[in-house]
Protein backbone atom coordinates (compact mmCIF):
# COMPACT_ATOMS: atom_id res chain seq x y z
CA UNK A 1 0.00 0.00 0.00
CA UNK A 2 1.40 3.35 -0.80
CA UNK A 3 1.84 6.33 2.23
CA UNK A 4 -0.85 7.74 0.43
CA UNK A 5 -3.49 5.36 0.89
CA UNK A 6 -2.76 4.78 4.86
CA UNK A 7 -2.27 8.84 4.79
CA UNK A 8 -5.10 10.96 6.77
CA UNK A 9 -3.75 14.37 6.31
CA UNK A 10 -6.23 16.32 4.80
CA UNK A 11 -4.07 19.61 4.45
CA UNK A 12 -0.64 20.15 4.01
CA UNK A 13 1.25 23.36 3.74
CA UNK A 14 5.23 23.66 3.18
CA UNK A 15 6.97 26.77 3.63
CA UNK A 16 3.79 28.62 1.68
CA UNK A 17 4.85 32.71 1.00
CA UNK A 18 2.90 35.60 0.04
CA UNK A 19 4.59 38.65 -0.28
CA UNK A 20 2.63 42.05 -1.78
CA UNK A 21 4.51 44.58 -3.95
CA UNK A 22 3.80 48.14 -3.49
CA UNK A 23 4.36 50.20 -6.63
CA UNK A 24 6.92 53.09 -6.05
CA UNK A 25 6.29 56.63 -7.35
CA UNK A 26 9.14 58.66 -8.70
CA UNK A 27 11.19 59.09 -5.49
CA UNK A 28 9.60 56.54 -3.67
CA UNK A 29 11.18 52.75 -4.38
CA UNK A 30 8.93 50.15 -4.75
CA UNK A 31 8.22 47.81 -1.67
CA UNK A 32 7.71 44.03 -0.83
CA UNK A 33 5.40 43.26 1.76
CA UNK A 34 6.31 39.93 3.06
CA UNK A 35 2.58 39.06 4.38
CA UNK A 36 3.30 35.25 5.23
CA UNK A 37 7.47 34.62 5.70
CA UNK A 38 6.96 30.74 5.14
CA UNK A 39 4.71 28.58 7.07
CA UNK A 40 4.12 25.03 7.22
CA UNK A 41 1.86 22.76 9.15
CA UNK A 42 -0.28 19.02 8.16
CA UNK A 43 -3.59 18.84 9.37
CA UNK A 44 -5.77 15.82 9.74
CA UNK A 45 -9.25 15.14 8.25
CA UNK A 46 -11.81 16.02 10.81
CA UNK A 47 -9.33 18.25 12.58
CA UNK A 48 -9.36 21.84 13.58
CA UNK A 49 -6.35 24.29 13.38
CA UNK A 50 -7.29 27.48 14.58
CA UNK A 51 -4.86 30.37 13.55
CA UNK A 52 -4.48 33.19 15.65
CA UNK A 53 -2.35 36.63 15.43
CA UNK A 54 -3.38 40.32 15.78
CA UNK A 55 -4.74 42.15 12.75
CA UNK A 56 -1.75 42.17 10.18
CA UNK A 57 -0.07 39.17 11.33
CA UNK A 58 -0.90 37.37 7.64
CA UNK A 59 -3.54 35.40 9.21
CA UNK A 60 -6.25 36.21 6.26
CA UNK A 61 -3.68 36.18 3.33
CA UNK A 62 -3.11 32.25 4.55
CA UNK A 63 -6.84 32.17 4.27
CA UNK A 64 -7.25 33.28 0.80
CA UNK A 65 -4.02 31.23 -0.74
CA UNK A 66 -5.45 28.02 1.19
CA UNK A 67 -8.48 29.23 -0.75
CA UNK A 68 -7.16 29.46 -3.83
CA UNK A 69 -8.28 33.44 -3.65
CA UNK A 70 -4.80 34.56 -4.11
CA UNK A 71 -1.93 32.53 -5.44
CA UNK A 72 1.10 31.97 -3.43
CA UNK A 73 4.32 33.14 -4.18
CA UNK A 74 5.97 30.36 -2.84
CA UNK A 75 6.25 26.87 -1.20
CA UNK A 76 3.28 24.03 -1.88
CA UNK A 77 -0.32 23.64 -1.23
CA UNK A 78 -1.37 19.62 -0.64
CA UNK A 79 -5.07 19.02 -0.08
CA UNK A 80 -6.41 15.75 0.00
CA UNK A 81 -3.14 14.46 -0.62
CA UNK A 82 -2.54 16.28 -4.07
CA UNK A 83 -0.17 18.78 -4.94
CA UNK A 84 -2.36 22.30 -6.21
CA UNK A 85 -1.37 23.49 -8.87
CA UNK A 86 -1.95 27.08 -7.48
CA UNK A 87 -1.44 29.07 -10.98
CA UNK A 88 -4.82 31.04 -12.04
CA UNK A 89 -6.31 28.68 -15.09
CA UNK A 90 -4.73 25.93 -13.41
CA UNK A 91 -7.03 24.67 -10.59
CA UNK A 92 -9.67 21.85 -11.42
CA UNK A 93 -13.28 21.59 -10.39
CA UNK A 94 -12.29 18.79 -8.52
CA UNK A 95 -9.87 20.78 -5.81
CA UNK A 96 -12.15 23.95 -6.20
CA UNK A 97 -15.51 22.04 -4.89
CA UNK A 98 -13.21 20.38 -2.06
CA UNK A 99 -12.09 24.04 -0.12
CA UNK A 100 -14.82 26.48 0.66
CA UNK A 101 -14.43 29.60 2.64
CA UNK A 102 -16.69 31.69 5.28
CA UNK A 103 -16.38 35.08 5.54
CA UNK A 104 -16.94 36.96 8.96
CA UNK A 105 -19.19 38.86 7.27
CA UNK A 106 -21.83 37.43 4.80
CA UNK A 107 -23.75 39.83 4.31
CA UNK A 108 -21.54 41.42 1.95
CA UNK A 109 -21.29 38.37 -0.12
CA UNK A 110 -25.15 37.62 -0.19
CA UNK A 111 -26.86 39.31 -2.89
CA UNK A 112 -29.39 41.64 -1.25
CA UNK A 113 -32.31 40.81 -4.16
CA UNK A 114 -31.45 36.94 -3.94
CA UNK A 115 -34.13 34.65 -2.12
CA UNK A 116 -31.99 32.30 0.32
CA UNK A 117 -33.01 29.07 -1.59
CA UNK A 118 -31.76 30.47 -4.74
CA UNK A 119 -28.85 31.61 -3.19
CA UNK A 120 -28.05 27.78 -1.78
CA UNK A 121 -28.92 26.58 -5.50
CA UNK A 122 -26.39 29.05 -7.06
CA UNK A 123 -23.22 26.48 -6.84
CA UNK A 124 -25.27 23.43 -7.40
CA UNK A 125 -26.75 25.17 -10.89
CA UNK A 126 -23.18 26.08 -11.54
CA UNK A 127 -21.41 23.38 -11.12
CA UNK A 128 -23.75 20.23 -11.66
CA UNK A 129 -26.68 18.95 -13.89
CA UNK A 130 -28.98 18.76 -11.17
CA UNK A 131 -32.88 20.13 -11.63
CA UNK A 132 -34.25 22.61 -10.46
CA UNK A 133 -36.51 20.41 -8.35
CA UNK A 134 -33.33 18.66 -6.94
CA UNK A 135 -31.84 21.61 -6.00
CA UNK A 136 -34.63 22.59 -3.99
CA UNK A 137 -34.42 19.73 -2.29
CA UNK A 138 -30.79 19.73 -1.41
CA UNK A 139 -30.96 23.24 -0.48
CA UNK A 140 -34.10 22.54 1.91
CA UNK A 141 -32.06 19.84 3.30
CA UNK A 142 -29.39 21.39 3.49
CA UNK A 143 -31.24 24.50 5.33
CA UNK A 144 -32.03 22.05 8.11
CA UNK A 145 -28.72 20.48 8.92
CA UNK A 146 -27.77 24.77 10.05
CA UNK A 147 -30.81 25.18 12.21
CA UNK A 148 -33.57 26.75 9.58
CA UNK A 149 -36.84 26.25 8.05
CA UNK A 150 -38.53 25.68 5.21
CA UNK A 151 -40.24 28.72 5.99
CA UNK A 152 -36.96 30.89 5.37
CA UNK A 153 -36.13 29.05 1.67
CA UNK A 154 -37.80 32.40 0.12
CA UNK A 155 -36.71 35.06 2.03
CA UNK A 156 -34.01 37.92 1.71
CA UNK A 157 -31.06 38.32 3.33
CA UNK A 158 -32.29 41.45 5.09
CA UNK A 159 -35.01 39.53 6.75
CA UNK A 160 -32.12 37.51 9.12
CA UNK A 161 -30.44 38.40 11.98
CA UNK A 162 -26.64 37.93 11.87
CA UNK A 163 -26.60 34.68 13.62
CA UNK A 164 -29.06 33.16 10.66
CA UNK A 165 -27.28 35.09 7.80
CA UNK A 166 -23.45 33.16 9.08
CA UNK A 167 -25.75 30.06 9.01
CA UNK A 168 -26.97 30.52 5.94
CA UNK A 169 -22.68 31.09 4.37
CA UNK A 170 -22.43 27.97 6.40
CA UNK A 171 -25.32 26.45 4.53
CA UNK A 172 -23.81 27.39 1.27
CA UNK A 173 -20.27 26.71 1.67
CA UNK A 174 -21.34 22.88 2.08
CA UNK A 175 -23.91 22.50 -0.74
CA UNK A 176 -21.01 21.05 -2.88
CA UNK A 177 -19.98 18.83 -0.33
CA UNK A 178 -16.52 20.27 0.26
CA UNK A 179 -13.89 18.42 2.95
CA UNK A 180 -12.21 21.87 4.16
CA UNK A 181 -13.90 24.53 5.53
CA UNK A 182 -11.84 27.32 5.98
CA UNK A 183 -13.35 30.10 8.58
CA UNK A 184 -12.08 33.31 8.34
CA UNK A 185 -13.27 34.64 11.84
CA UNK A 186 -16.53 33.32 11.50
CA UNK A 187 -18.57 34.26 14.73
CA UNK A 188 -16.49 37.98 15.23
CA UNK A 189 -19.22 39.81 14.20
CA UNK A 190 -21.82 37.96 16.46
CA UNK A 191 -23.18 38.41 20.20
CA UNK A 192 -21.38 35.81 22.87
CA UNK A 193 -24.31 33.38 23.16
CA UNK A 194 -24.73 33.46 18.88
CA UNK A 195 -21.08 33.05 19.11
CA UNK A 196 -21.68 30.18 21.27
CA UNK A 197 -24.33 28.44 19.00
CA UNK A 198 -22.98 29.02 15.42
CA UNK A 199 -19.34 27.30 17.53
CA UNK A 200 -21.47 24.82 18.31
CA UNK A 201 -23.47 23.97 14.70
CA UNK A 202 -19.76 24.09 13.37
CA UNK A 203 -18.76 21.31 16.09
CA UNK A 204 -22.03 18.96 14.93
CA UNK A 205 -21.29 19.52 11.48
CA UNK A 206 -17.70 18.38 11.48
CA UNK A 207 -18.99 15.24 13.13
CA UNK A 208 -21.47 14.74 10.88
CA UNK A 209 -19.71 15.18 7.30
CA UNK A 210 -16.06 14.50 8.61
CA UNK A 211 -15.38 18.23 7.71
CA UNK A 212 -11.64 19.77 8.24
CA UNK A 213 -11.93 23.26 9.75
CA UNK A 214 -8.60 25.84 9.44
CA UNK A 215 -10.26 28.42 11.59
CA UNK A 216 -9.00 32.13 11.78
CA UNK A 217 -9.59 33.45 14.73
CA UNK A 218 -8.16 36.79 16.99
CA UNK A 219 -10.16 35.34 20.15
CA UNK A 220 -8.61 32.81 22.33
CA UNK A 221 -11.62 31.96 23.89
CA UNK A 222 -12.87 30.99 21.08
CA UNK A 223 -9.98 29.52 19.21
CA UNK A 224 -9.53 27.30 22.86
CA UNK A 225 -13.08 25.93 22.79
CA UNK A 226 -12.72 24.39 18.88
CA UNK A 227 -9.38 24.12 18.10
CA UNK A 228 -7.36 20.50 18.05
CA UNK A 229 -4.27 22.74 16.86
CA UNK A 230 -3.03 26.17 17.70
CA UNK A 231 -0.86 27.67 15.08
CA UNK A 232 -0.02 31.32 16.32
CA UNK A 233 1.31 34.14 13.66
CA UNK A 234 3.27 36.95 14.24
CA UNK A 235 4.68 39.47 11.54
CA UNK A 236 3.78 36.39 8.35
CA UNK A 237 5.41 33.65 11.10
CA UNK A 238 4.36 31.00 12.68
CA UNK A 239 5.85 31.54 16.50
CA UNK A 240 4.13 28.98 17.88
CA UNK A 241 2.42 25.65 16.81
CA UNK A 242 0.98 22.35 18.66
CA UNK A 243 -1.57 20.61 19.64
CA UNK A 244 -4.38 23.42 21.67
CA UNK A 245 -2.76 21.33 25.46
CA UNK A 246 0.55 22.21 24.59
CA UNK A 247 -0.06 25.82 23.05
CA UNK A 248 -2.41 26.56 26.19
CA UNK A 249 -0.83 25.03 28.87
CA UNK A 250 3.28 25.78 27.70
CA UNK A 251 2.87 29.20 25.59
CA UNK A 252 6.86 28.97 24.24
CA UNK A 253 6.77 32.55 22.80
CA UNK A 254 7.04 35.27 24.24
CA UNK A 255 4.36 36.40 21.48
CA UNK A 256 1.85 33.82 22.86
CA UNK A 257 2.38 34.62 26.48
CA UNK A 258 1.52 38.45 25.97
CA UNK A 259 -1.42 37.39 23.86
CA UNK A 260 -2.85 35.41 26.56
CA UNK A 261 -2.15 37.59 29.53
CA UNK A 262 -4.26 40.23 27.13
CA UNK A 263 -7.42 37.97 27.07
CA UNK A 264 -9.24 37.91 30.02
CA UNK A 265 -9.88 34.24 31.37
CA UNK A 266 -13.74 35.31 32.29
CA UNK A 267 -14.38 35.55 28.55
CA UNK A 268 -12.66 32.21 27.84
CA UNK A 269 -14.99 30.64 30.94
CA UNK A 270 -17.94 32.18 30.32
CA UNK A 271 -17.84 30.92 26.36
CA UNK A 272 -17.65 27.53 27.40
CA UNK A 273 -20.22 27.76 29.95
CA UNK A 274 -22.65 29.17 27.60
CA UNK A 275 -21.71 26.28 25.26
CA UNK A 276 -22.17 23.62 27.76
CA UNK A 277 -25.79 25.12 29.06
CA UNK A 278 -26.68 25.35 24.95
CA UNK A 279 -25.18 21.35 24.79
CA UNK A 280 -27.45 20.30 28.05
CA UNK A 281 -30.55 22.13 26.76
CA UNK A 282 -30.19 20.50 23.44
CA UNK A 283 -29.77 16.91 24.95
CA UNK A 284 -32.71 17.62 27.35
N1 LIG B 1 -3.61 42.90 -1.35
C1 LIG B 1 -2.64 43.36 -0.57
N2 LIG B 1 -1.73 44.24 -1.05
C2 LIG B 1 -0.74 44.69 -0.29
N3 LIG B 1 -0.55 44.34 1.01
C3 LIG B 1 -1.41 43.49 1.54
C4 LIG B 1 -2.51 42.94 0.80
N4 LIG B 1 -3.21 42.10 1.62
C5 LIG B 1 -2.58 42.11 2.80
N5 LIG B 1 -1.51 42.94 2.76
C6 LIG B 1 -0.57 43.20 3.87
O1 LIG B 1 -0.10 41.94 4.32
C7 LIG B 1 -0.01 41.91 5.75
C8 LIG B 1 -0.88 40.80 6.32
O2 LIG B 1 -2.26 41.12 6.12
P1 LIG B 1 -3.47 40.15 6.49
O3 LIG B 1 -4.74 40.81 6.06
O4 LIG B 1 -3.19 38.80 5.97
O5 LIG B 1 -3.39 40.11 8.06
P2 LIG B 1 -4.47 39.63 9.12
O6 LIG B 1 -3.72 39.01 10.22
O7 LIG B 1 -5.51 38.80 8.47
O8 LIG B 1 -5.11 40.99 9.60
P3 LIG B 1 -6.65 41.35 9.79
O9 LIG B 1 -7.10 40.53 10.97
O10 LIG B 1 -6.61 42.83 10.05
O11 LIG B 1 -7.32 41.00 8.49
C9 LIG B 1 -0.41 43.31 6.21
O12 LIG B 1 0.75 44.06 6.37
C10 LIG B 1 -1.24 43.85 5.07
O13 LIG B 1 -1.19 45.24 5.01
Amino acid sequence: MSDNMTDNTMLEVRDIKRDYELPGGLFKPKKIIHAVKGVSFKLERGKTLAIVGESGCGKSTLARMLTFIDEPTGGDLLIDNKKVDTRPGHLTQDMRQKVQIVFQNPYGSLNPRQKIGDVLGEPLAINTTMSAGERRDRASEMLKKVGLGPEHYNRYPHMFSGGQRQRIAIARALMMNPKLLVLDEPVSALDLSVQAQVLNLLADLQDEFNLTYVFISHDLSVVRYIADEVMVMYFGEAVEYGTREEVFSDPKHDYTRTLFKATPKADIESIRARVAKKKATAAA
